[in-house]
């Protein structure tokens, strides 16, 4: 163990800290390993070092105040065989800063954060409910619509079009995301070191499919756009980013490349469709076990909005329905380890040698399930996040940091918060959210790969009367 690193177990010969648990149960795991070693501590995966850190002050401290440094990716599996340090959620240095600020600029442009998505949103869910209408209220799973439904949103952004629930390519794109992020996981020796990623027994060869797929789907996309490309019809972000391609021709070292391109959107593709489609089925599945606050929220709903168009301005007149989200993402905790991170020079901090390019993991878990900031973490409580005169604000609030924070914080943050809020009214309007089997509720246990994800579980969506 080199100088200086926090402290953490004892390492064996060669392998260090390899097999100390099993990725899929890493969040108990690193709960206990906090216990014992306090906010910081290492890991040692052969000869790299892995560090952890916990704790709201720390992270914010790191990830806000030392930004600069703090705000590169290591070099693990995602960055060198998938992204191959380009796009967006896996770049460094000039390429990321470059396309991070494009990025923003753009999707603002395109509504994000503003009204005219919120339209285009609420069609989208409207689609949704029309579809789980057909099941006319018999139990069934809603994973492959909703994740559909919610990619279609991102789709639109960045190809200009939608795809119907039934398009078969699409269909297949979908499960085979589904595949890929089952076998990625943060704590896997094979992540760490990319190098040994293809040996047969981390399994993540499974992932090749996915990506040859996936990078033939945006392929065709982007050449498509190239065809039809008019520079005074911009619609989505590939016409966008076509445009900035052309207004920087001739630049010298320009971060603006097709391969940026292909990456970019990836980025958004991956990031977009997974995690907010994820927390809504968390929030499905707590409104089967807390039927007392799915009532009180139809209530508020029906008080506010009967079955009128929600929209974002409705949010300040419905804090339960915020505070209830906020409180889904707590529990459901769907990244845990955050995404790792890097520093860009050796770094001092608490009497911690922080080494350049170790992995760096700022664990949300950590804050989420803080007793300082949430007392009684474990209990499901939305009310925690109410105020005493009635509104959704405060400490607890600002802490929820499940979109982490800091210069590399998630960039779809004001597009998920809308899809959750208008989402969630939406199935409160149209439907009765009711288990299939009322004596046996599905478990409420995620299980970690990337994300922190429930058994499949099956739903009865009851048209209201
Ligand atoms: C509930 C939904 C979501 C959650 C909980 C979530 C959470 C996160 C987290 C924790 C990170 C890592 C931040 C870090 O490295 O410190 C991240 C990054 C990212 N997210 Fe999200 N995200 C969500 C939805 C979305 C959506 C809808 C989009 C699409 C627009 C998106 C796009 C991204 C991108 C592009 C990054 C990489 C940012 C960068 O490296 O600069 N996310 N997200």
């Amino acid at each position: 163990r080199p100088k200086g690193l926090p402290p953490g177990p004892t390492c064996y010969p060669v392998i260090g800290n390899v097999g100390l648990f099993k990725p899929s149960e890493a969040t108990q795991a690193h709960r206990k390993l906090r216990k014992q070693y306090g906010d910081f501590y290492t890991l040692m995966i052969f000869h790299k070092p892995v560090i952890f850190i916990s704790g709201f002050q720390h992270i914010r401290e790191l990830l806000v105040k030392h930004g600069e440094v703090f705000s590169e990716r290591p070099r693990v599996y995602t960055s060198e065989i998938i992204a191959k340090r380009k796009g967006l959620a896996w770049s460094s240095g000039s390429w990321w800063k470059e396309q991070r600020t494009f990025a923003l600029t753009t999707m603002r442009k395109f509504g994000f954060g503003r009204r005219c998505l919120q339209t285009q949103i609420t069609e989208e869910v409207d689609c949704l409910m029309d579809e789980f209408e057909k099941y006319d209220g018999k139990a069934f799973n809603v994973h492959s619509q909703l994740k559909t439904s919610v990619s279609n949103v991102i789709c639109s952004l960045i190809f200009g079009k939608r795809f119907e629930y039934k398009d078969a390519k699409f269909k297949q794109l979908m499960d085979l995301l589904n595949k890929l992020l089952a076998v990625l996981n943060f704590s896997s020796p094979a992540f760490i070191f990319p190098e040994i990623s293809q040996f047969k027994i981390f399994h993540f060869e499974d992932a090749n499919p996915t990506l040859k797929a996936l990078a033939e789907f945006i392929g065709e996309m982007i050449e498509e756009h190239k065809r039809d490309f008019d520079e005074n019809d911009i619609k989505d972000y590939i016409d966008a980013y076509l445009l900035e391609q052309k207004n920087r021709t001739g630049e010298i070292n320009t971060t603006f490349t097709d391969e940026q391109l292909a990456g970019t959107v990836r980025d958004f593709f991956a990031a977009g469709t997974e995690t907010t489609s994820l927390t809504l089925r968390w929030a499905l599945l707590y409104l089967m076990h807390y039927p007392e606050i799915k009532q009180k929220l139809q209530k508020d709903v029906d008080c506010v909005l009967g079955q009128g168009l929600p929209t974002m301005d409705h949010k300040d007149q419905l804090p339960m329905v915020e505070a209830f989200l906020l409180e889904v993402q707590r529990m459901a905790n769907i990244l845990p380890l955050n995404l790792p991170h890097t520093t860009k020079e050796d770094f001092w901090y608490k009497g911690h040698r922080f080494a350049k390019g170790s992995v760096m993991f700022f664990m949300i878990d950590s804050v989420l399930t803080d007793p300082e900031i949430f007392p009684e973490p474990s209990r499901f409580n939305p009310e925690r996040f109410i105020d005493t005169n009635g509104k959704c604000s405060g400490e607890q609030k600002e802490k929820m940091i499940a979109f982490s924070t800091g210069r590399r914080m998630c960039l779809g943050e004001p597009l998920a918060k809308m899809e959750l809020f208008l989402f969630l009214i939406r199935v409160l309007q149209r439907f009765e959210v009711e288990p299939e089997d009322p004596k046996c509720l599905p478990s409420l246990e995620g299980t970690l790969a990337v994300t922190n994800t429930p058994e499949a579980f099956n739903v009865r969506l009851i048209k209201r009367q």
